[in-house]
Parts: structure tokens; C-alpha cells; sequence
């Protein structure tokens, strides 16, 4: 339950981790309870996107960034229909955002929308217990009248977890649509949404791609009954082991070699599709800053990342896959956590991270263009 509210900064708001570390603050946007795996994002910038970011659907998140709500809330910068995050940990809020763009403030964007969060948070010491314990389940509880600590526990406690949450379809479409060509329509690419992010097909119609984005109940024939040049398979939240549905459309695009590119969950997709394990990394990536190389270039690049989970496939070696010989394309500077997979007797690729940049860097907008060209070398 959540009631909307203005003024909430003086109520008391309490946060609680499933390993009993507990954290007192400041109602933030709405004021209730609310569940969800506590994940830290390390983004200075770009709040507005990561809230509406369909991928962080069940994810409290804990902003590293001190001060947030700077630049209030605008009416351009949504990635999708609503916020999907389902609890926001800050610091230090802005009391007065100052943007040409701003229609209101964070907090009251986050009491219409019913998301409960907590201001007056030491997030530097709870991204450090994420960083040493790992992503938890967490609560964030609100309000004059709260339950005693060992309730809001046992509460914690009885969410869901992420491991093993299968999410896509609670985010996706349920309608197909079209997002149409900017100016001459070269090619028509299905886009496979499983929690698409509104910058993603926009990137793609500004290369003269018209995109028909798909449910993320769509089957091969639905994904051909558009007749599409390319198929795009969607980031998205949950689990990538429970993506059975996805995981065997992909492989209908790979036996048919239509061109194919994944972002996110959409390489987690192909990594599951080629045969490779997904597991959950310990804290995960996310934020607008992780330095990523692309090793068949070796450049390095700067990219915005929110993954929870990873493939698992050998990074000095060639594999040998159902759909023939695939190597791991990107790695993460960091901590070598496998960026992107490519296919190479098929034309097709994926990456980890956000090339559609929202927000973060435009360093890796060049993997749209990689897949314009591996559309036109199949016209060739
Ligand atoms: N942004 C995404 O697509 C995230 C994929 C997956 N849910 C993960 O956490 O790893």
C-alpha cells in the first residue's frame, strides 16, 4: 500500500536488508513499503532514464551518486511508459531542481507513480555492503507508524527473489507496434521486446530501419509474418535462465541466418541460445561509466551497463556451438565479465551493455551501424 504525499521529508523511513543490516532515513516520493533486490547504480547522471528503465522492474535502487533530483523530471527523457523500479535509495535529494527542462521534482514524480524511496541514506556505506555481501532482497518502509524491526525482516525475508524471476512478459508489449524509418527506409528489422528501452528502436529507425517491435510472447512465424531483414532480441529484467520462450525463437532466427543483434538480456539470450550457461554476478554493473574493450577492434569504450547477470563462455578460445564457431567479442574492463558474443558463421552478435546510450556514452552507438552492415552484406 502506498499513499501519495508532498512534503513526506520529515516522515521516518526505514531500510532493511535481508541480512538484517538496517538503515534509517527520510520518506522519499511515496510513503508505504515496498520489496525488491537492493542494486547499486554508480551513474552521475541520467536518473531519469535508470528509473524508467523496464530491466530494473523488481530492483530497489541505491544511487551512489550523493546528490540526486538536480535536474527534476522533463517530458523527454522517460525510456518507457512508467518507472519501473520498485524502490529508490538517495542521499541527499535536490530540495530545488534546476534544468529549462523540468516540469516537477523527483520526489513528487516518484509519489505520483507510487514509488516509495528513502532520502538521508549513508549510500556510501550501503554500496560497500552490497559490494561485500553481494545484491540482496531489501524493504524500504515508510511512514508514522512502523512495524518492529523483526516484522520488516520477516518481510524482507518472504519477497521474491531475482534468481529464478522470470519478468519479460510483466514489461513487455502486449501489443506489436512500429516505430517507422527516419527518412528513407532501407531495411525492416522485428525487435523482440522484452522490456525495450523507448531510445533503442529510435536508434535504430534513425539508421532508416523500420522497426516492428514484438511481444515478448512473439514465435518464429510472428517474427517472420514482418519479413524482416534483421531481428533484434531486447535488455530486459529477471532471469536469463528462465527465458526458454526467447531462447527458442532465437534459435529459429539463427537456423534461418537471418541477421541477429541481442542487447542485455538479449546477449544473455544468444549466450543461452549458443549453448552457454547465464549466472548471477555477484553485484552486478550498473551505471554510466564501465569501461568495456571491443577485441575485435581493441578499442576501449565507456558504456552505460545494468546487468545483474553474465555469461559464461570461454574468453580465450573459439567455441564450437550449434549454429557453428562463436568467441566472446567484448569484455569488461573491470573484472573480464563477458560484454558481447559474436557468431562467426552467422551474422550475428550481441552485447551486454547499452549502445542505445540512456543514458551514458555514445562510445558504442557503432554496434547499430555494425548491424545495418551485417543487414546490407546479406542483401549483397
Ligand atoms: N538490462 C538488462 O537487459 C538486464 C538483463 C538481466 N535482467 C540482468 O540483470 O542481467
Amino acid at each position: 500500500m502506498t499513499t501519495s504525499t508532498r512534503g513526506a521529508a520529515k516522515v521516518p523511513a526505514v531500510l532493511v536488508l535481508e541480512d538484517g543490516r538496517i538503515f534509517r532515513g527520510r520518506a522519499y516520493g511515496a510513503v508505504g513499503e515496498t520489496f525488491g533486490e537492493a542494486v547499486f547504480s554508480t551513474g552521475m547522471t541520467g536518473y531519469q532514464e535508470t528509473l524508467t528503465d523496464p530491466s530494473y522492474h523488481r530492483q530497489v535502487v541505491v544511487m551512489t551518486a550523493p546528490h540526486v533530483g538536480n535536474t527534476g523530471v522533463n517530458d523527454e527523457d522517460a525510456e518507457s511508459r512508467r518507472i519501473w523500479v520498485s524502490g529508490y535509495v538517495v542521499r541527499d535529494p535536490a530540495r530545488v531542481p534546476s534544468s529549462w527542462r523540468s516540469r516537477r521534482t523527483l520526489d513528487e514524480e516518484l509519489a505520483a507513480q507510487g514509488v516509495v524511496g528513502i532520502s538521508g541514506v549513508d549510500t556510501r556505506a550501503l554500496t560497500r555492503h552490497l559490494r561485500e555481501r553481494g545484491a540482496m532482497r531489501v524493504g524500504i518502509f515508510s511512514g508514522n507508524a512502523l512495524p518492529d524491526e523483526g516484522t520488516m525482516l520477516a518481510e524482507v525475508r518472504q519477497a521474491p527473489e531475482m534468481k529464478g524471476a522470470d519478468l519479460s512478459a510483466e514489461v513487455a508489449t502486449k501489443e506489436a507496434y512500429v516505430v517507422p524509418a527516419q527518412g528513407e527506409k532501407k531495411f525492416t528489422v522485428a525487435a523482440v521486446d522484452l522490456g525495450i528501452k523507448g531510445m533503442t528502436p529510435y536508434r535504430m529507425a534513425e539508421r532508416g530501419i523500420e522497426v516492428h517491435v514484438l511481444p515478448a510472447t512473439a514465435t518464429v512465424d510472428d517474427v517472420y509474418a514482418v519479413d524482416p531483414d534483421g531481428v533484434f532480441f531486447s535488455n530486459g529484467p529477471g532471469d536469463p535462465a528462465t527465458a526458454d520462450h526467447a531462447v527458442s525463437v532465437m534459435r529459429g532466427v539463427l537456423e534461418r541466418g537471418t541477421p541477429l543483434f541481442g542487447i542485455c538480456f538479449g546477449n544473455q539470450i544468444l549466450g543461452r541460445a549458443l549453448g552457454f550457461g547465464t549466472y548471477k554476478l555477484k553485484y552486478g554493473h550498473r551505471g554510466i561509466n564501465q569501461p568495456v574493450q571491443d577485441r575485435t577492434t581493441g578499442k576501449v569504450e565507456v558504456t552505460a551497463h545494468n546487468h545483474g547477470f553474465a555469461v559464461d563462455a570461454p574468453l580465450d578460445k573459439v567455441s564450437d556451438t550449434p549454429f557453428g564457431r562463436a568467441e566472446v567479442s567484448h569484455v569488461c574492463l573491470n573484472d573480464n565479465v563477458v560484454e558481447g558474443l559474436q557468431l562467426l558463421d552467422k551474422p550475428a552478435f550481441s552485447v551486454q551493455y547499452h549502445p542505445e546510450a540512456a543514458a551514458g556514452p555514445h562510445d558504442a552507438a557503432y554496434l547499430f551501424d555494425r548491424f545495418v552492415s551485417l543487414m546490407e552484406g546479406q542483401r549483397a
